[in-house]
């Protein structure tokens, strides 16, 4: 029998919204901490909001191309379970974090010769995204059939309309989605978290 297919929603701005997320079914919430972000939260919103989602949602924060001390402070600050990590970074620096959270590493197609370094570590999980992130591009799923990693996560444009095909494509562990999730940047449309989460699972 082949595992659930788990499901992040990302970009959560407000507690309104991490909680309508969680009563929606999703395993994990994200809260984006890079500057360049329409979606950025402060570390308190992000704390509020993760404390409101219950015991068994991940709430997960987001980095693009930030220090190490940033990111460790804010992910303290927010009191995240987990950090996904966009960007030109280290293995270094991805082991650092992985010291402190497990970490989503995420890498574009075209960085994916890459990923074998972390296959055997235990604490970083694969998430396959497009070079924008947040900007509601899918990946060329049939492209990426024979490579995807087994266990990795899946982003890009992945919203209610799209994303059992994604599933069915490329089997991913989990599926995260914000563009086509939001009613404006930062702000939740909540049927359509409904429906990507009704989707995933159908998928
Ligand atoms: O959404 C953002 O603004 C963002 C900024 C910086 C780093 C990551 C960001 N979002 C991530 O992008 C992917 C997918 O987004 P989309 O569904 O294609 O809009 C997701 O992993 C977000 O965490």
């Amino acid at each position: 029998m082949s595992e659930r297919v788990r499901v992040k929603v990302c970009g959560t701005t407000s507690v309104h919204d991490a909680v309508m997320s969680a009563e929606a079914g999703a395993d994990a919430v994200g809260f984006i901490f890079a500057p360049v972000s329409r979606r950025l939260v402060s570390p308190q919103v992000a704390r509020e909001a993760g404390l409101s989602v219950g015991v068994t949602v991940a709430r997960v924060g987001v980095f693009l191309n930030q220090g190490l001390d940033e990111v460790l402070r804010t992910a303290e600050a927010a009191r995240v379970s987990a950090v996904q990590l966009h960007g030109e970074l280290s293995s270094l620096y991805v082991e650092q974090v992985a010291a402190y959270y497990p970490v989503l590493r995420v890498l574009s197609p075209a960085e994916l010769a890459g990923a074998d370094v972390w296959r055997a570590h235990p604490g970083v999980t694969l998430m396959l995204d497009a070079p924008q992130p947040g900007g509601g591009v899918p990946l060329d799923w049939d492209a990426l059939r024979a490579v995807f990693p087994v266990g990795a996560w899946l982003a890009g444009g992945l919203g209610p309309q799209n994303v059992a095909a994604a599933i069915t494509a490329l089997r991913p562990a989990a599926v995260d989605g914000v563009s086509r999730l939001e009613s404006s940047p930062g702000v939740k449309d909540a049927e359509a978290v409904r429906e990507f989460v009704r989707q995933a699972r159908a998928g």
